[in-house]
């Protein structure tokens, strides 16, 4: 029976009568309500066909089928969109993919954390430096990163700023990953580039040698199908801020069903993944797919009531479970959560975020995270998997194309006296350009051993 646009409308806002956590205390509430209006009348930024598209891909990594590649800055920020900062994340992105795919003989979804990763969630509500108290930085959407009282204030026009700064970005990244700029030929020299002339990229030689002659082979063979020139790329965010992803929640027109048209695919926080709690019932009603974070206090109970809650038909590619338990823990936690939601049978894509569990703060006060942690997270993911006989279906990384010193180690070794030299990040330590290759390249034996 179809559903009434009332009916679907009030499931829309059924939120509203829950605790919200982690949303800003608007200065001004008159200028929030004409801002969501504004913003309610603004243009889709994607298409609920190509988010049913990704669906169907996430469904493929539920079922061993393919790889998901998810990444980003920790916050996008609005002087950080820009066509050079786009582009070089871009690159990154699309040369780690080109490493994965080969490595794992299947294809690769690529996701950004791009083109709407404006709010964060924030572990105290105040920053303190020097005994001056303000309100935390909260992503650009909210407020603004200087530690002055004007720039800590929130101001709703930031979300309209969000939205413009997340189009640019996602025209941009239509543009170059649509327009010769991804072309696989092209995106494999760059990654010989890495290799001949990085010390860090140089232990990769024997993988970059198979994939030049897989690519002289075909090209030999004269196959030049229309996947080598361009790729499917989506955008995604965490769903933090209600007000801004109910402004922009669409019904498809072909459908009739709602449609966060943000971005493709949208996630709920480690923070923010109460069952009861405002985030879930907002998100169970839209048709996008959806992410949920688990860290490492989750339990199979709760994963298994999330599944019931956002994804109670089973439908295969709507929903992602993101674990980011700290190298420490993965190899402890991960397993009872996955027996007991294979056991339901219930489809689900897993995903490790390497990042998140393995935050530490180094002497100078800098956030950062050890790249061996990094790396050992994703290895013990991998290994978990491999125990169980479930697919380890890709990884959700915090990483920038720039030569940033956020996080310590990788081949070209950064220590903990150089975070100072290039730390740009508005909250969480990145991989730069070089750690992301080496981690991609890493994953990617991991990915063959088990195979
Ligand atoms: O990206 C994740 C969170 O927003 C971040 O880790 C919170 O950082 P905080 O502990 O400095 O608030
Ligand atoms: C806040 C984030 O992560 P988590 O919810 O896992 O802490 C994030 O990915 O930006």
């Amino acid at each position: 029976m179809p559903v009434s646009t009332s009916s679907v409308t009030g499931q829309l806002d059924a939120w509203r009568a829950l605790p919200a956590l982690q949303q800003p205390e608007w200065d001004d509430a008159a200028e929030l309500r004409t801002v969501v209006d504004e913003l309610a009348k603004q243009p889709p930024l994607v298409f609920a066909g190509e988010c049913d598209q990704l669906k169907e891909s996430l469904a493929a990594v539920a079922r061993g089928e393919a790889f998901v590649l998810q990444g980003g800055d920790c916050a996008e920020t609005f002087a950080g969109s820009t066509a050079d900062a786009v582009r070089n994340k871009l690159k990154t992105l699309l040369q780690m993919a080109v490493v994965l795919t080969y490595a794992g003989r299947v294809p690769v979804v690529k996701i950004g954390r791009m083109a709407g990763q404006f709010a964060k969630p924030r572990s105290k509500p105040v920053e303190v430096r020097d005994g001056v108290e303000l309100p935390a930085y909260r992503g650009d959407a909210v407020n603004g990163f200087e530690f002055t009282p004007q720039a800590r204030r929130t101001d709703p026009r930031r979300l309209l700023q969000a939205y413009h700064c997340s189009a640019v970005t996602l025209n941009l990244c239509r543009a170059f990953t649509k327009g010769g700029y991804a072309d696989l030929r092209q995106v494999h020299a760059w990654n010989q580039d890495f290799v001949a002339n990085s010390p860090a990229g140089r232990r990769y030689e024997r993988l970059a040698g198979e994939i030049d002659r897989a690519l002289a082979f075909m090209k030999a063979c004269g196959a030049d199908p229309e996947e080598f020139h361009g790729v499917e790329f989506y955008s995604s965010h965490e769903a933090l801020l209600l007000e801004y992803e109910r402004a922009l929640t669409r019904i498809d027109s072909r459908s009739g069903l709602p449609y966060d048209v943000s971005a493709h695919m949208v996630w709920i926080g480690e923070r923010t993944r109460q069952l009861d709690g405002a985030h879930v019932e907002f998100l169970r009603h839209i048709r996008n797919p959806i992410g949920v974070k688990l860290g490492p206090t989750a339990t199979a109970e709760e994963a298994l009531a999330l599944m019931e809650r956002l994804n109670p038909e089973g439908e295969p590619g709507r929903l992602t479970f993101i674990t980011r338990m700290g190298a420490g823990r993965i190899r402890d936690v991960l397993p009872p959560l996955i027996e007991k939601v294979r056991g339901s049978g219930s489809p689900v894509a897993w995903i490790c975020d390497p990042m998140h569990g393995n935050t530490f703060e180094a002497p100078s006060g800098h956030k950062t995270r050890r790249f061996d942690d990094v790396l050992d997270e994703v290895t013990g993911f991998f290994e978990v998997h491999r125990a169980l006989g479930t697919h380890p279906g890709g990884i959700h990384i915090e990483f920038t194309g720039d030569d940033v010193t956020e996080c310590v180690g990788g081949g070209h070794e950064i220590v903990e006296d150089d975070l100072h030299q290039r730390y740009e990040t508005a909250c969480d330590p990145r991989l730069n350009r070089s750690q992301s290759l080496d981690l991609a390249f890493m994953v990617a034996e991991l990915y063959r051993e088990a195979q």
